[in-house]
């Protein structure tokens, strides 16, 4: 991989290589863009086949939050951190100290929370040696775990979508099928159920289907079979890509709104669905609920401010759908527009300043 043409193609400003022999840490932090602020992301741990993988992931991962906290209208930039390692085994307090000792170094260039891997839990160890973390135990006056509220947030936007593709938002008596049922599908599928949604489910984890069968009274069905069932909704919660070459074909729903991240696994995919009628909420867009949630903490955590400005996930779907209308193009290409636009906007306002003089958390009361 030819790191700094990578970097060039997609403007990335900082690629951070950390390495702590005593503590086992092998980490890469990805900063793509501040122009809107510091750049807030989360920090996943997986175990990668190879280093390119995992750099490749930190970079995709960290310009997903850019467009993701723009479209927000966060003032934050988009970073994102992977740390190479089994989350099963491999993590201890002197990994997480040592990376929040990276983190520090950055001084606010880059702030933390909660991916695939890693936990409340994580980000109070790394808070040990660092304030530029987010997601941290409520014990702290912190937001903690931010699955349910990204989950709130993917409910309010299917609910816009549905409003688009059937006339009406309300999901009772719609079939949901949904793919990987873990923090956040669990959490989506109880706002589904209370609603009375019918729920097809599907995990390769025994006992996350166990449970969502037991709870919600969900059908389910073999992880490969999820694309090709009949239903209103597929959501996408489990990993990306999922909307491909295989899976577009068997697609029986009118709306594609789910939380994971990536879902198209090219942009031809966005177009292919687009051309099909159905209703797609782009993924930046619907799953902002957890960032939305976390960054409040920057201004002194009030969580009903941050579920209202999680609820305003409904209005900002409609808006992409709008735009998508208006200019007679794809959602997913409607949402870049928007993210785009406000970057664009900010960083030409701000060029006649040399900097805006404060860091973000100077308001944290
Ligand atoms: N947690 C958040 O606040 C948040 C915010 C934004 C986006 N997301 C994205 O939403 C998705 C889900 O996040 P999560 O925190 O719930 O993760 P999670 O690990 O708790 O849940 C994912 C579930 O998907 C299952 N899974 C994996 N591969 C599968 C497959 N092929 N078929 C069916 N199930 C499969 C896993 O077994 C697991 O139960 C991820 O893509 C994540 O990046 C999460
Ligand atoms: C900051 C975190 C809550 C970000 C979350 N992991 C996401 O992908 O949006």
């Amino acid at each position: 991989m030819e790191i700094f043409k990578y970097m060039e193609q997609y403007d990335y400003e900082q690629l951070v290589f950390c390495q702590d022999k005593q503590s086992g840490l092998k980490a890469i932090i990805a900063i793509h863009d501040t122009t809107l602020g510091p750049a807030l992301g989360g920090t996943r741990m997986w175990t990668y086949a190879s280093e390119e993988e995992a750099i490749e992931d930190a970079l995709r991962l960290a310009r997903g939050m850019t467009y993701k906290n723009a479209a927000a209208g966060l003032n934050l930039g988009g970073g994102k951190t992977v740390i190479i390692g089994d989350p099963r085994k491999d993590k201890s307090e002197e990994l997480f100290r040592a990376f929040g000792r990276y983190i520090q170094g950055l001084n606010g260039r880059y702030i933390t929370a909660e991916d695939v891997g890693t936990t409340v839990e994580d980000m109070d160890l790394i808070h040990e040696e660092t304030n530029y973390v987010t997601g941290i135990s409520p014990a702290f006056g912190s937001s903690g775990n931010p699955s349910p509220v990204t989950a709130y947030g993917v409910y309010r936007g299917m609910k816009a979508a549905a409003k688009e593709a059937f006339g009406s938002d309300s999901l009772e008596g719609k079939v949901v099928a949904v793919q990987g049922v873990g923090n956040v599908a669990y959490s989506l599928c109880k706002h589904l159920h209370e609603e009375g949604a019918q729920l097809i489910v599907s995990d390769i984890n025994k006992d996350a289907v166990r449970r969502a069968v037991e709870d919600f009274h969900a059908k389910a069905v073999d992880p490969n079979d999820i694309y090709g069932v009949e239903c209103d909704i597929y959501a996408p919660c489990a990993l990306g890509a999922t909307i491909n070459d295989v899976t577009i074909p068997q697609f029986k729903a009118k709306v594609i709104a789910g939380s994971a991240n990536n879902q198209l696994r090219d942009t031809k995919h966005g177009d292919m669905i687009h051309e099909m009628g159905i209703v797609y909420a782009p993924d930046y867009v619907i799953n902002a609920g957890g960032v939305i949630n976390v960054a409040d903490e920057l201004y002194g955590y009030n969580s009903e401010r941050a579920l209202k400005k999680v609820e305003g996930i409904y209005n900002n779907i409609a808006r992409v759908i709008e735009i998508a209308k208006r200019d007679n193009i794809p959602t997913y290409k409607a949402a870049d527009r928007l993210a785009e636009e406000r970057i664009e906007r900010m960083r030409n306002s701000r060029s006649q300043f040399l900097q805006n003089g404060h860091h973000i958390l100077s308001r944290k009361s």
